[in-house]
This record gives C-alpha cells, structure tokens and sequence, in this order.
C-alpha cells in the first residue's frame, strides 16, 4: 500500500540514508533505533510532512488517510475535542463516539489544557481515528505515561488494530514490550547515516522476542 524510496535527508548533516521498504495493509511496525538517529524524521517523511523529501520518494502516499498520533498531542488549545476531531473529518456523532471509544465518554465539550497528559495523549488518537486512517503512526506513544496509563493506551491500540485488520501501524517505540505487544513487524534504524537495518516479519511473540534478545545484545542500542 505504501512503498518508501527515501534517497536521504540532512539537517546540514546527514541524518537518514537510503530507506526503501514497502508497507502493506495489517502491518504492525514497531520502530527501534537509539535515541536522536532519526526515526520522528522517517515517521515525519512517511506522512508527507517533510517537505525536503519529495513526494515521488513515498509512493502511494496520496492515496492514503494518514492519522499521525505526534509526541504532543497538538491538539487546538482554543477549540473543544468535539470541535478538534471535527476539524479532522467527523461529525458531532462521530467524533463524541471516537472519544468515548479512547474512554473520553462525555468530554467532547473539555478543551485540551483541561486533560491530564494521558487523557490529551488519547484525545489525539481520537483525533487521528477521526481520519479513518489507513495508516496509524504513533511517535512513542506511552512516553513519560506512568506504567498503568501506558498499558490501558497500549491495550486500547491493539484493540484498535484488531478490530481494523486493514489499518497498518507504524509505532517509534524504545520499549521492547511494546513491540511484544504491538508488533508483527520490527524496524530497526541505526548507523551514520542511518538505515533499516533489519526489517523483519515477526508473526508470532516467540520470534518477536529471539530478535528483541538479539537486539538488547546489540553494541550501542538502547533498548529496555
Ligand atoms: N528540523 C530539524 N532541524 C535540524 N535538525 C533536526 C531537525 N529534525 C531532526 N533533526 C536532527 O535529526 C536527528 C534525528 O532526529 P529525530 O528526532 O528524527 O531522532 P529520533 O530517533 O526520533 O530521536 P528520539 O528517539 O530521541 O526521539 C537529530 O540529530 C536531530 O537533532
């Protein structure tokens, strides 16, 4: 559904090198890779956001409904959720049954400072449901979360992918209990500059978990 033919992007350095991958429907990607080696910068060029990245190098991206779930919730400080999630396709029915859908019930007329971190971070995922997304990217979703919160928005993603099998994910994680949970699919960005340097299909937790271990032993990688 999606094919990457990413030549590279430099910030006056280079960050990214050559990334080509295809994406399909019902993939679950959890995305690895040390800190600061570029993997906001990839899930900003999937989207189409990066202008320095030409639209040729992300085929099929036009034809996609991209619901893009970022490290801040980005949400209209000035506008209610209700008004947020219309603003991204819903109607008034639609979008009160988006947010009951992340356990916002009845706080369609609360404006985002009103929200505690956990509540604005599902309020955004509302918002990128209200897209009907094709693609899902999550940017760490479960940062700076405490260890409940992160596994109720950790179980509600998984319920969310189940119930769309069509509906792929790509989810930046530094958590390999994520990718546990999440995942049928690991990307791993390293190097300088940096590329995938696995893409794996791991279909089963038993395969997830021998390539985490492998991972974990990696020289210089990050993951807990
Ligand atoms: N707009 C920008 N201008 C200049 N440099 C940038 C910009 N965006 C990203 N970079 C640089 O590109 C590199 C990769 O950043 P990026 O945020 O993509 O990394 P990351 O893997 O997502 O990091 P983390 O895991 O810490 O969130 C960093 O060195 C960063 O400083």
């Amino acid at each position: 559904m999606l094919e990457l033919q990413i030549a590279g992007r430099s910030f006056g350095q280079p960050v990214l090198g050559e990334v080509f991958a295809t994406i399909e429907r019902g993939d679950r990607i959890c995305l690895l890779g040390p800190s600061g080696i570029g993997k906001t910068t990839l899930l900003n060029a999937i989207a189409g956001l990066d202008k320095a990245i030409p639209a040729e190098a992300i085929i099929g991206r036009e034809k996609l409904r991209v619901g893009y779930l970022f490290q801040e919730h980005r949400l209209l400080p000035w506008r209610t959720l209700n008004a947020n999630l219309r603003l991204a396709g819903a109607n008034h029915e639609e979008a009160e049954e988006h947010l009951a859908s992340v356990g916002l019930k009845g706080y369609g007329h609360y404006l985002p400072d009103q929200l505690s971190l956990g509540m604005a971070r599902r309020a955004a995922l509302a918002r990128c449901l209200a897209v009907k997304p094709d693609l899902l990217l999550l940017d760490e979703p479960f940062a700076s979360l405490d260890p409940v919160m992160a596994g109720e928005l950790k179980a509600l993603i998984a319920g969310i992918l189940d119930t769309n099998p069509g509906m792929a994910m790509i989810c930046v994680t530094h958590d390999g209990g994520d990718a546990e949970i999440l995942a049928n699919r690991l990307w791993y960005l390293n190097g300088q500059p940096a590329r995938l340097q696995w893409d794996d299909v791991v279909g089963e937790p038993r395969l997830i978990n021998d390539l985490l271990g492998r991972l974990r032993n990696s020289e210089g990688f990050d993951l807990v």
